[in-house]
């Protein structure tokens, strides 16, 4: 034992630090700086270590600047000597690719190994960031972070994907409208990650199937009442069946934006007003149609001793991913409410792209 972080502990203060714009060393041997956080005076500095540096996005993003892919999921594009901050930017973030399109050429490199760059695009997904890093290879990667008070991680720790266990931390009585007899139970992960919420309603019998509902969060829809999807009445719905049948269990997730964060939703939001669908506008971001972790789900359920559910959705990967993680799904409980004219392409593109039934 020591006072010293252990390698969860540094992958969070990571994270931080990548959000607030600091660099992150890698110590297979590379320094990480996020793209949406870089500001001019960094971008600079790395540019004066000479070396290659590169901008690493994913595979989807790379698409959509029709830049060459050769390492799958990601590319990496070299960055010019001359790059500029607004350079980086137009290549990280989609907002401006209608009105300029051409940011190329952009060379993407073969050579080499990209486990870095891959390291790289895993941390700032996790810290909710747009997926582009600027990486530049370093020999002594310990040394330089040292001198500089930086943050340094495994390289293989970052690309873990483990699942952080997740502690029951309170629970306590909630009344709430749909049942007098609601309770509220808070879960943290280890790694520092978002908290999650479970609202059980009577006290559900856990030798039967539980009627539950695994609720991503939608700031939007969930509070703000917004039209364009339908999670609002999604939730609300649930809890009111729950409250009828008198027993049930609510999964709040906090996986805003099928888990890429409510900024890059709101980026996902604006590329829907220049015509995008829901799934178009996530891979010009550069993430996938849905990043959430439903094992984070399937974790708590069993913790609080829900083996088996009859799961209220209608998206039938849901109900597959439950039964992978081990929770039983005795019943898909349909949960069509919330149609309204906003939202009507966004419920037909999850039924075409997403095999959401409608
Ligand atoms: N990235 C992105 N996320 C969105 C968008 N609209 C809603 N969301 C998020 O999508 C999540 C809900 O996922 P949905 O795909 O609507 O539904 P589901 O959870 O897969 O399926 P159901 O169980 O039937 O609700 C919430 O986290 C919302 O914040 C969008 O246009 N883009
Ligand atoms: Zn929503």
């Amino acid at each position: 034992m020591g006072f010293a972080p252990d390698i969860t502990e540094r992958l969070a203060r990571a994270r931080a630090d990548l959000r607030m714009g600091v660099p992150v060393v890698l110590d297979g041997g590379a320094v990480v700086l996020a793209a949406e956080t870089l500001d001019a005076a960094r971008l600079a500095d790395v540019l004066a270590l000479g070396g290659s540096a590169m901008l690493a996005i994913t595979g989807r993003r790379a698409q959509t600047l029709k830049a060459r892919v050769y390492d799958g999921d990601i590319a990496r594009i070299v960055l010019p000597p001359d790059a500029t901050l607004s350079w980086v930017r137009a290549v990280a973030d989609p907002a401006d690719d209608l009105r300029a399109p051409m940011k190329g050429p952009l060379q993407t490199a073969r050579d080499g190994s990209a486990d870095m760059h891959r390291a790289a695009i895993v941390m700032v997904k996790a810290a909710r960031l747009l997926p582009a890093a600027v990486v530049l290879l370093l020999d002594d990667a310990a040394g330089f972070a040292l001198r500089n008070n930086l943050t340094i991680v495994p390289a293989d720790a970052a690309l873990d994907t483990g699942l952080s266990p997740l502690n029951p931390i309170i629970s306590a009585r909630l009344p709430l409208d749909v049942s007098e007899a609601g309770r509220l139970h808070i879960f943290r992960p280890d790694d520092g990650a978002e908290e999650h919420y479970a609202v059980e309603i009577g006290k559900p019998d856990r030798s039967v199937p539980v009627l539950s509902r695994l609720h991503s969060a939608c700031f939007t829809g969930d509070l703000l009442g917004s039209l364009k999807c339908d999670c609002g009445p999604q939730l609300r719905g649930a809890l009111t069946q729950m409250g009828t049948e008198g027993a049930g269990v609510l999964l709040y997730l906090n996986q805003e934006g099928r888990g890429i964060g409510l900024a890059n939703k709101m980026r996902a939001y604006s590329l829907q007003d220049q015509g995008f669908d829901t799934v178009e506008a996530n891979h010009r971001l550069g993430f996938e149609d849905d990043e959430r972790d439903f094992r984070i789900g399937a974790e708590i359920l069993k913790r609080m001793g829900f083996g088996a559910v009859r799961l209220l959705t209608n998206n039938p990967a849901k109900v597959a991913r439950m039964d992978a993680c081990g929770v039983r799904v005795i019943e898909r409980v349909p949960l069509k409410v919330g149609g309204n004219a906003h939202n009507h392409a966004y419920l037909a593109t999850k039924a075409a792209k997403s095999g959401h039934l409608l």
